[in-house]
Parts: C-alpha cells; sequence; structure tokens
C-alpha cells in the first residue's frame, strides 16, 4: 500500500482543508492509499512530525478555513535535517513513499528542486492572489473576491451618507487580480493594481467626476500598487521570512493624496487578513475538492514532478517548472476592458 504524506506550505487560504479532505477520500477508496499529514509546512517533513490522516479525521472539512496540518515559511533545506538526503531518509524511517506538497510559486520551487534529487513528489497549488501560471484559477481567490466585494458594498453605504471618497486595500503583492475582481463586481470608480501604473492626475480625475455626478467615489487599490516615480511597493513592515517587504498601508497613503487634491474628504479600509480567513465559497471547495482527489491520480500514475491545475472546466497535470517560468498578471487588455468605465 503506497503511504502518502500531505503537506501545506506558504500563505494559507480558504480551500486548504477540502483538497486535503478530497485527497484522502479519493486515495482511500479508490487507490488504496494511505495517507498522513506533515505538520506545518515543510517542517513536518523535514523534522518527522506527522499526523495521521484517514477518513474519520477528514470528516466535515470542507467548509472549514485554514489548515488543519499548519503552515510556515520554513524551508525543506534548512536545518540541520534539510535536504533532499536527510529528507529521503526521514521519508524511509516514517514508511512514506511519496510526498503531496500544497503550496504557491514558492513551494513549487521548493518541490522541484527536491523533485530533481530524486524526491518522489507531487503539487496542489494555492494561492489568494491567484498569480501562479499554468493554472486558470487557484482555490481561495474567489472567497478573497466575495469578500471584498461585501467590503465595497459596506463602504459604498457610509460613503454614500458622508459623500465622502472610499478607499479600499485589498491582496495583490504582483498581481492585481482580487481588486479587479471584486473592484468590477462592486462596482468601484477606479481599480489600481501592480501590474498598470496610474498618475495621481489620473485617479483624481475619476474621483472628481464622480463627485460632480453627486456620487461618493469608490477606489479600489491592490497592496502592490506604485505610483509613477515610486521605486519600491510600499512597505513600512520590514521583510518576510522569505526576505520580500511585508506590504499594506499603499491605501493610507493615497487617501491623503487624494483629499488634499480634489478636496473631497478621504477614508482608506485595509481589509487585510479577512480576505484569507474562514469558510470557502462554494466554487473554491468545488475546485480544491476536485484538485485534492486529481493530485491522488498523479500520486497513483506515479507522475512525479506534476502540479494538478485547473484548465478551463478540467483538471490537468502541469509540470512543476513549467509552472515557475512566469507570474500570471494582469493582462493590460483585460485592465483596459474595466478602465474605460472608471470615472
Ligand atoms: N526556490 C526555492 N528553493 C527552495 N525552497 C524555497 C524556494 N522558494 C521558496 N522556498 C521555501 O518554500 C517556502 C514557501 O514558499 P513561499 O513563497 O513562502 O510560499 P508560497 O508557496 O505560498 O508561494 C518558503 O518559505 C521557502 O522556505
Ligand atoms: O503576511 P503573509 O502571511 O506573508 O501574507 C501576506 C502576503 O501573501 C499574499 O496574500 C499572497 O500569498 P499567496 O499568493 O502565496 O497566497 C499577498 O497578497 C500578501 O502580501
Ligand atoms: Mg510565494
Amino acid at each position: 500500500m503506497t503511504k502518502v504524506g500531505i503537506l501545506t506550505s506558504g500563505g494559507d487560504c480558504p480551500g486548504l482543508n477540502a483538497v486535503i479532505r478530497g485527497a484522502v477520500l479519493k486515495g482511500t477508496t479508490v487507490h488504496g492509499q494511505q495517507f498522513v499529514g506533515f505538520l506545518d509546512g515543510w517542517r513536518g517533513l523535514v523534522e518527522g512530525n506527522v499526523m495521521d490522516l484517514d477518513r474519520p479525521t477528514v470528516r466535515g472539512l470542507s467548509h472549514e478555513g485554514g489548515t488543519i496540518l499548519g503552515t510556515s515559511r520554513f524551508g525543506p533545506y534548512q536545518g540541520p535535517n534539510g535536504g533532499a538526503e536527510n529528507i529521503a531518509r526521514t521519508l524511509d524511517r516514517l514508511g512514506v513513499d511519496a510526498v503531496i506538497a500544497i503550496g504557491g510559486e514558492g513551494t513549487a520551487a521548493a518541490s522541484q528542486r527536491l523533485y530533481d534529487e530524486g524526491i518522489k513528489i507531487v503539487g496542489v497549488p494555492k494561492t489568494i492572489d491567484n498569480d501562479l501560471d499554468r493554472t486558470d484559477y487557484t482555490f481561495g481567490f474567489d472567497t478573497a473576491v466575495e469578500i471584498a466585494t461585501e467590503a465595497i458594498d459596506r463602504l459604498r453605504t457610509t460613503g454614500n451618507s458622508h459623500k465622502r471618497c472610499m478607499v479600499l486595500e485589498v491582496m495583490g503583492r504582483g498581481a492585481g487580480w482580487i481588486a479587479l475582481h471584486a473592484g468590477t463586481a462592486g462596482g468601484a470608480h477606479a481599480i489600481l493594481i501592480p501590474e498598470h501604473p496610474e498618475t495621481m492626475e489620473q485617479i483624481c480625475a475619476w474621483v472628481t467626476s464622480v463627485r460632480d455626478r453627486g456620487r461618493a467615489p469608490m477606489v479600489v487599490v491592490a497592496e502592490g500598487f506604485t505610483l509613477p516615480g515610486m521605486t519600491e511597493v510600499y512597505s513600512t513592515k520590514g521583510l518576510d521570512g522569505f526576505d520580500r517587504p511585508r506590504l499594506g498601508g499603499i491605501g493610507e497613503v493615497l487617501a491623503p493624496m487624494i483629499e488634499e487634491r480634489t478636496g473631497i474628504e478621504t477614508r482608506a479600509t485595509v481589509l487585510g487578513y479577512v480576505q484569507r480567513g474562514g469558510v470557502p465559497t462554494a466554487f473554491d471547495r468545488v475546485l480544491a475538492t476536485r484538485l485534492g482527489m486529481a493530485v491522488t491520480d498523479l500520486v497513483a500514475r506515479r507522475q512525479w514532478g506534476n502540479m494538478v491545475a485547473l484548465h478551463g472546466t478540467d483538471i490537468a497535470a502541469v509540470h512543476f517548472d513549467e509552472a515557475l517560468v512566469d507570474h500570471k498578471r494582469v493582462p493590460l487588455e483585460r485592465y483596459q476592458e474595466m478602465r474605460v468605465i472608471f470615472g
């Protein structure tokens, strides 16, 4: 019987538990596989820290946010027990034949490296920002868009009451998908994303034209947005575990600038981690469940070095290295499609 170890790595997002449940249910019933979970991402694999995963453990999990396995930004090459050789020994000791790594581009890069060094590993793509290439959507993104859209709807009523300009900052480090989708759904008057800088003059022109029609302007900005002339993303919170700037706060920077230049009272709201917490939407549960089920097929077929992906409505297999060539950013045409109705 094949024993499979599952781990969740990198930032969490709603749907991770549904992947775990999908994998355990299909893996045990269809492929006769047995499962354990590595605790806290790669750390559990490196340190050999596992929990059993069987049918009762995953009961009712698909609607639960977060990950029952825990996650971290610990890397598989970190520490005295890190590296492919040590990991192979640990897997041997635990009787684990294969690894399923659920994570984003960092996790996929680490998985690719381990695969190159002989570890039997497959993956499931995860990113709240929806910026992993070679998969149409990632689970968690739809939930984040839903939460951000509700925030826009709520900010709109208070903005209207006070005739204020409301700025909502959402996640999106290098890709503005959450801002674009939530801003579109919520009817924002301007959507600002990392891929396409806009000048302060243009932003204020949109805001002013909305006010001149007697409406309260709504601006949605992704945390990775930069104004022309800014050489770095806005960050005041130091670096994360992988030496990237911790983002957040560009909305608070823009609000007083808009107020000063337009004379319109402006308030900023940073949505932050609310976007990543709680119950996944039905769409995300379905996607996560299907990906979890499909990744057990990769194990059964011994398609090491691949991750599952959504292509249209089908689940496909994609090599880690193919998925890592590019980030999936918002194309200019896709942004311009909405930009024509800003203001
Ligand atoms: N190129 C790499 N080689 C080895 N390990 C990596 C690499 N990139 C990321 N990692 C490890 O994988 C962890 C997860 O990656 P990270 O980018 O934080 O999350 P995500 O998988 O969500 O993108 C990182 O904290 C790091 O320890
Ligand atoms: O504070 P943390 O956990 O590092 O996460 C914050 C960052 O992770 C993100 O949510 C993106 O992560 P993923 O795309 O890997 O899900 C960014 O939008 C945000 O800047
Ligand atoms: Mg990453």
